[in-house]
């Protein structure tokens, strides 16, 4: 299962809380943007955090220098997560781990622009940072590129850090970043330019989260699974057919909900369903 985030990318302040009512009930995180943090401030930050206290919010500083100094306003302020570069002084980048860990919130190492991302991914990750962004700017985006490969290579690296993906994600490439290892998938522009921008979370979510409820619903049937191959084994050991022995036959109401395997899944359908319904934020 991946999480969500949404990124508030506007820079009219009411427009932003407006819109966030409409996403809010449907995706786990709330970004405001690095354009959006810019031009409102924290005030907007303590707006958001007032409104929307089931979200966790993100905010985008994208940090360059004066790591902690920047971040602890924002994490005193109700941010869960603050970005601080990839390509910042790593004195810059502790600054903001340790503010993120003063405050039990975490910190995000955006990869935006770095040249080795395996090698400062494995330098931040020793720092102890909590999150790493592979990220597909909006101007790298314009000019055709997009984060898969980056996100291979950094999933690849199975540091323990969380991957986060931002870069023109939409709902038709959301389970390929999920199935590649992201575990936070970011849409902007897919959700606020979309006609119903709440259908649109609400859709992206779905996906992230069913790959995860798919997954579950398999486990749930692994002791029906072994069940039944445990009763052929019996009936097998016996010399008798199934239906000859007079026993097992008592427990043919229980075999009867194995047999007809195809139905399970379907019974544990709606349970899917709930969990993949993004009605409510998923606890993290
Ligand atoms: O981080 C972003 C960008 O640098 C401006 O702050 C975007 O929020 C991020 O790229 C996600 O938006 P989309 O690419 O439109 O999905």
């Amino acid at each position: 299962m991946a999480q969500t985030q949404m990124a508030l990318d506007s820079l009219d302040f009411d427009a932003t809380i407006a819109l966030a009512a409409k996403v809010a009930p449907h995706v786990d995180i709330l970004e405001i943007g690095t354009p959006c943090i810019k031009h409102n401030g924290i005030e907007l930050l303590k707006a958001l955090r007032a409104k929307f206290p089931n979200n966790k919010i993100l905010v985008d500083l994208k940090t360059m220098d004066a790591g902690f100094y920047e971040a602890e306003p924002f994490y005193k302020a109700g941010a869960d997560i603050c970005t601080v570069l990839g390509t910042a002084d790593i004195g810059t980048i502790k600054g903001v781990i340790d503010a993120a860990n003063k405050y039990g919130k975490e910190a995000q190492i955006d990869l935006i622009n770095v040249n080795d991302k395996k090698a400062r991914t494995l330098e931040v990750v020793k720092l102890g940072a909590h999150i790493i962004g592979v990220h597909t700017g909006l101007d790298q985006q314009a000019a055709g590129q997009t984060p898969f490969a980056d996100l291979g290579l950094v999933s690849g690296l199975k540091t323990g850090a969380k991957v986060s993906v931002a870069g023109g994600v939409k709902a038709a490439t959301t389970k390929q970043v999920v199935d590649a290892g992201a575990d936070i998938v970011v849409a902007g522009a897919a959700i606020y330019g979309a006609a119903d921008p709440a259908a649109s979370a609400a859709e992206i979510t779905k996906i992230a989260h069913g790959s995860a409820a798919a997954s579950k619903g398999g486990n749930k049937l692994l002791p029906w699974i072994i069940a039944a191959v445990a009763a052929v084994l019996v009936f097998s050991l016996l010399g008798k057919k199934p239906e000859e022995a007079a026993a097992p036959a008592a427990e043919a109401p229980a075999a009867t909900e194995v047999v007809p395997a195809e139905d399970a899944p379907a019974a544990e359908a709606p349970a899917a369903t709930e969990e993949a319904a993004p009605a409510e934020p998923a606890a993290q």
